[in-house]
């Protein structure tokens, strides 16, 4: 693995007209050469990798499987793209920002099915009280955010799968946290959500989603740093018009 993310820093160190990550380490490496070593630079790539590519997955796979189990909101999301984007060019991120609709099934999904239930461990820096609780200093302490997303006291009909809840004001506050919250929460939160907007986006602009059979998905979480479905998803799909003109 080393040997691969050292041939990519090598590659980019020696074409330097690209607007890359790595160029941008590569840069401040010229700069702090002390603290930005090609070990640094390594690890920052492996992290990367590591915390962006499993979590924005598995995250598709939970709203598809959303989306199968309730058809109706499937047909709301593909008129959305229909009228805000059409049959005529694939989706592109442009686009996301008229996609309300679509941003309001992915937050469910986040609520429902948040990719990292306990976020990260934290430690406290100091002695603190939290929910009149006393945390003495270097506790490790977990964040069920998961529990929280399905709080009664904090959702109307938690359990149930209601995008239209984003649309209202119920999600005002900080009630959704699926990338943590304050200084350590996600750094990847905005790259993440382009991904996960625009994957989901192409999959409904681009095909008819349905269910193998009449029986509802299974939507046991499994085990897992990230949160998977125990089962994975299996759904059938038809090529939509557009497919016609993009392949
Ligand atoms: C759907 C996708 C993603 C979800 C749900 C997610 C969620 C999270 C959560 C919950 C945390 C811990 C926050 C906390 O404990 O307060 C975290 C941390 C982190 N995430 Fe993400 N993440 C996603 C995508 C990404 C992407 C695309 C990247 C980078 C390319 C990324 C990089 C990181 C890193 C480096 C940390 C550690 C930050 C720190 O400790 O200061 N994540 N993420």
């Amino acid at each position: 693995m080393d040997a691969l993310l050292q041939d990519l820093i090598d590659e980019h160190r020696n074409d330097k007209s690209r607007n890359s990550m790595i160029d941008h380490l590569l840069s401040l490496q010229e700069s702090q050469p002390e603290y930005y070593t090609d070990a640094i630079i390594r690890g920052l790539i492996l992290v990367m990798i590591l915390a962006g590519t499993d979590t924005s997955a598995v995250t598709m796979e939970w709203t598809m499987s959303l989306l199968v189990n309730h058809p109706e909101v499937l047909k709301k999301a593909r008129a959305e793209l229909d009228i805000q984007v059409g049959q005529e060019c694939l989706v592109d991120e442009p686009d996301l920002s008229k996609l309300n609709y679509l941003q309001a099934i992915i937050s469910e999904t986040f609520r429902l099915f948040p990719a990292a239930p306990l976020l990260i461990p934290h430690m406290a820096s100091n002695d603190c009280t939290i929910g009149g609780f006393d945390v003495p200093r270097d506790t490790i302490l977990l964040v069920n955010a998961w529990a929280i997303h399905r709080n009664p006291q904090v959702w109307n009909d938690p359990t149930s799968f209601k995008p239209e809840r984003f649309e209202g004001g119920e999600a005002e506050g900080h009630k959704l946290m699926p990338f943590g919250m304050g200084r350590r929460s996600c750094p990847g939160v905005g790259l993440a959500q382009r991904v996960v907007g625009l994957g989901l986006a192409s999959l409904i602009q681009c095909f008819e989603w349905e269910r193998v059979s009449e029986k509802a998905i299974d939507l046991t979480e499994g085990k897992g740093l990230t949160m998977p479905k125990l089962k994975p998803l299996e759904a059938m799909c038809k090529a939509r018009v557009i497919m016609n003109k993009i392949l």
